[in-house]
């Protein structure tokens, strides 16, 4: 059987349009919260048995069309040479950022030994729940990990990256090339293990100007995600206007945030699958606003290729009433 998020992907015209939500095994769910008070970030992530436990917590409450697995994009981080944590209050910290352009590259260990518990969650994953819900794999773009190892953590408007790209053009580019490398063999690694399909996140990626977005992101997008094995979806957030760039990325589905209107997004981008995109923030509205705006966005993406999701992460604090609503609207559709 395929599943049906495959289906959309792939631009089929679908029933319903398939369902699940960025960062969905996260700190809305209080059991998430319970399982973190035993367990540091990095313990929870690098243990595949508590990660499949996190991983499934949102299939048990709302039987979404996928599992994304519970990891984070910083875990690549490890394979490309820099040591990170989770500071609580504060984010993440890279320990040994990125100290000037003769520090772009350094040496890589191996995905299939640095990120072996990846493969195991997968491997759970497809065990538990692969006949019934697809399992999505994930890797952060070059970009956005990049801007975490050169500023050592989150940072306001990417300033540290960007002024990198200023001073340090070809370390810049080096440094994004050797990334993209390492994000596409992880990619592979996840398909390899079971993944159905996988989705880039690139998420900063669009502070960059149009131009250097093509010049330095684009190929890179390229090179990560045409001719991989399985599906694949880009998220990249601030690209309205540019979503005729975004096209051409390699994926297969478009993601959309918030900020770009779905009629409009079909009128750019054609056939092009695409995922999103209602307002995260608006599932802290009543539940019937909740219905109403996702039944909006659904009728704007039209029957063929939509993936259901927000514009970005479900947010801490979400009422799980209404990430059920919003899921449920999707499952109440037939068409
Ligand atoms: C930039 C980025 C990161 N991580 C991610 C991105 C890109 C996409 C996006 O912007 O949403 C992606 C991510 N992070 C996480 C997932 C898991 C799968 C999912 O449910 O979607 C995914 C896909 C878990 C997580 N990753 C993180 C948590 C919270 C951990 C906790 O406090 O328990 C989760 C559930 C930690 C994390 N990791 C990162 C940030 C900014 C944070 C939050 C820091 C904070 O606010 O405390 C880096």
């Amino acid at each position: 059987m395929t599943h049906l998020l495959v289906r959309a992907a792939r631009g089929e015209r679908t029933e319903r349009p398939p369902v699940w939500l960025m960062r969905q095994a996260g700190r809305h769910i209080p059991e998430y919260r319970e399982i973190r008070a035993d367990y540091g970030f990095r313990e929870a992530i690098e243990d595949p048995e508590v990660a499949t436990r996190i991983t499934l917590l949102p299939w048990d409450l709302y039987e979404p069309d996928g599992v994304v697995m519970f990891s984070d994009i910083l875990t690549v981080l490890e394979p490309l040479g820099f040591d990170y944590h989770l500071e609580s209050g504060v984010g993440p910290v890279v320990e040994n950022p990125v100290e000037g352009p003769a520090d772009a590259e350094r040496p890589r260990g191996t995905v299939a030994e640095d990120l072996d518990f990846v493969g195991a969650l997968l491997d759970n994953l497809v065990k538990r729940v692969g006949s019934e819900t697809a399992v999505i794999g994930f890797a952060g773009g070059p970009f956005t990990l990049a801007s975490y190892a050169v500023a050592g953590g989150a940072s306001r408007n990417h300033g540290p990256i960007r002024r990198f790209r200023a001073r340090h053009p070809e370390a810049f580019r080096t440094l994004l090339a050797a990334f993209a490398d390492v994000v596409r063999d992880y990619l592979e690694y996840q398909a390899a293990h079971g993944a159905d399909v996988v989705q880039l996140f690139d998420t900063y990626a669009g502070v960059l100007s149009p131009a250097d977005y093509r010049e330095f992101v684009l190929p890179l997008h390229r090179e990560i995600l045409s001719d991989l094995s399985v599906p694949s979806i880009v998220f990249v957030r601030n690209m309205a206007g540019r979503l005729d760039s975004l096209d051409t990325a390699g994926a297969d589905v478009v993601g959309l945030d918030w900020t770009v209107d779905m009629a409009d997004a079909r009128e750019t981008l054609g056939d092009r699958p695409v995922q999103g995109n209602l307002d995260p923030q608006y599932l802290f509205g009543p539940t019937d606003f909740v219905r109403e705006r996702t039944r909006a966005v659904i009728d704007a993406a039209g029957p063929r290729g939509h993936i259901l999701n927000l514009g970005h992460g479900v947010n801490r604090d979400t009422p799980v009433e209404s990430v059920r609503a919003f899921v449920e609207t999707a499952k109440s559709i037939s068409r």
